[in-house]
């Protein structure tokens, strides 16, 4: 595993957003992992800014989401759908087509999952994925005890993920309590993975995944079975450290 240390929040988006571009220009047609949340929004921003000023295109790639909520249309400003539109697809040269995120409004969310897990195969599978870590060392929404055998499923999400995100939300009753995201294993099978790690509020699950033991109990700690990856962290996640 390699830790690339940077300053603060805006240094370890450009570290990550440079890693990207390379990649995209390097292999136009890969297929990039894609996170929500607050931690990837830097890194989306230098993608679109890079795009406009040095023309990095995005016509030949796919990118398939890591997760999204059970029971909110893709036109709900809390999607992940959606928030992957208005922070990065609306701005880069990339069609509807091309991206995947899982659908939380499915009628049938078993065979949603079937069908995510069966789309991330035809696509040959995650070149590089993006990666955040929630403060309970969730990565997408697996949660604490879920099997690092886990392919696609519906979570029911940690009560302190829900009050961790409400801040989206107008309310904590609003945030959604169930979610469909890519599972553990599905996530150690991308070639390369980029975890960011950004904030005071992130120092003790970094210190927990930089120290502590590989369990089920900290779902990041399977990333330490992985022979690609890389963190980025910033100086006040890596206070511990
Ligand atoms: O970046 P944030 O908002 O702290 O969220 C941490 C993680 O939780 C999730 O939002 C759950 O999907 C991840 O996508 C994200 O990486």
């Amino acid at each position: 595993m390699k830790l690339i240390r940077t300053e603060n929040y805006a240094e370890m988006s450009v570290e990550a957003g440079k890693i990207i571009v390379d990649k995209i220009r390097s292999n136009p047609s890969l297929t990039l992992g894609l996170a929500t949340g607050s931690t990837p929004k830097g890194v989306y921003n230098y993608l679109i800014q890079d795009h406009k000023a040095d023309g990095t295109s995005y016509q030949q790639m796919k990118s398939v989401n890591l997760d999204e909520y059970i029971g909110l249309k893709a036109q709900d400003t809390n999607s992940y759908h959606y928030f992957m539109r208005q922070n990065l697809f609306n701005h880069i040269d990339i069609n509807e087509n091309q991206t995947h995120i899982p659908n939380g409004a499915a009628d049938d969310l078993e065979q949603e999952c079937v069908r995510y897990e069966q789309l991330i195969k035809e696509l040959g599978g995650v070149d590089l994925q993006l990666l955040g870590i929630g403060q309970n060392g969730h990565i997408g929404f697996n949660e604490p005890g879920t099997p690092f055998s886990s392919r696609t499923h519906i979570v029911t999400l940690a009560e302190n993920t829900r009050i961790a995100n409400s801040r989206f939300f107008n309310s904590l009753e609003e945030v959604p309590t169930h979610a469909i995201t890519m599972g553990i294993a599905s996530i150690l099978e991308s070639k390369e993975i980029l975890l960011l790690v950004s904030g005071e509020k992130k120092s003790e699950a970094l210190l927990k995944f930089m120290n502590g033991d590989i369990s089920e109990e900290f779902p990041a700690s399977a990333l330490k079975h992985h022979q690609n990856v890389t963190v980025i962290a910033d100086r006040d996640a890596l206070k511990y450290i």
